[in-house]
């Protein structure tokens, strides 16, 4: 018998073509053998090519759903993905700083792989101001980084600079994502205050890589939930997301980006 699992969280947006959201985090959860549980922030009509709908969940709902999963279940870790506008940011943000989610991995999801901005504009300060000082860890891609700290991120240097700002800003960590800078390996960079960490894969040439950074915050998600410490967490889901994008390397689904491989063989190593 399987002994019982701990709990992770998701609270993000619904991705119709199940690449990337909420689809993307349930699946990886499963995967660290992490029970997934799940608040919708917005429901996207979506695929391989592009965004071609967006509805936003009530606020309200959004804290109904998630006081419902906390209310019954001992959540250990959460994260967030899409979180679509500023008050639903702002209620995100209140109710990780009551202390009902655990440690709280903030994927600042903005613009999806096929260009479709998924976060307002006006969001972006909220998140750096309301949401930033509740995270364990943030894990901003370039753009995002860039976003979030005005620092342009052209080298490894200026990636650290922007873990190390983002930390300013009050995450208790910052992973800076590599997957959108040239070079052969993809290197991401984090800072929990004290030390830099430098986590480098080979870069895989595909077209399917829709949904990476989600998996990637999950996978952290799963593992902290599992009692492992943040940085080998980040190992963790680091080593997930690179065998998955070459298990999936070509893959044909869908004729734009797609999706990211869970079915990769062998279980992700945790050890709790
Ligand atoms: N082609 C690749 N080969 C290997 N690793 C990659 C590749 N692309 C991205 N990664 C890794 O995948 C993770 C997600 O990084 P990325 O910078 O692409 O974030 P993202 O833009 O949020 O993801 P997404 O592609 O879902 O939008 C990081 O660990 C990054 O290093
Ligand atoms: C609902 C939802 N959440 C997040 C993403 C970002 O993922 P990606 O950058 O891979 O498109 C997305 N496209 N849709």
């Amino acid at each position: 018998m399987t002994p019982t699992p701990a709990v992770a969280l998701t609270i993000a947006g619904s991705d119709s073509g199940g690449g990337a959201g909420i689809q993307a985090d349930l699946v990886t959860f499963a995967a660290f053998e992490v029970h997934g549980t799940s608040a919708i922030t917005a429901v996207t009509a979506q695929n391989t090519v592009g965004v071609s709908a967006v509805v936003t969940i009530d606020p309200d709902v959004i804290e109904a759903q998630v006081r419902s999963v906390t209310d019954d279940f001992m959540v250990r870790a959460t994260k967030t993905g899409m979180l679509a506008t500023a008050p639903i940011v702002e209620r995100v943000a209140a109710l990780a700083a009551s202390g009902i989610l655990g440690p709280l991995v903030v994927d600042p999801v903005m613009v999806s792989t096929t260009g479709a901005t998924l976060l307002d504009a006006d969001a972006v300060q909220a998140v750096r101001d309301a949401l930033l000082p509740s995270a364990a860890l943030v894990t901003p891609n370039r753009a995002e980084a860039e976003l979030l700290t005005g620092i342009a991120i052209t080298s490894i240097e200026a990636q650290r600079a922007a873990a190390q700002r983002l930390v300013e800003l009050g995450a208790r960590a910052a992973l800076v994502k590599g997957g959108h800078l040239d070079g052969p390996d993809a290197i991401d960079i984090l800072f929990d205050g004290r030390n830099v960490v430098e986590l480098r894969a080979p870069r895989v040439w595909t077209r399917n890589d829709h949904g990476t950074g989600c998996t990637l915050s999950a996978a952290i998600c799963a593992c902290l939930a599992r009692g492992l410490t943040l940085p080998r967490a980040v190992e963790e889901a680091k080593a997930y997301v690179t065998r998955g994008l070459a298990d999936g390397a070509d893959w044909g689904l869908g004729t734009g980006r797609g999706p990211f491989s869970h079915f990769a063989k062998g279980r992700p190593a945790v050890v709790a």
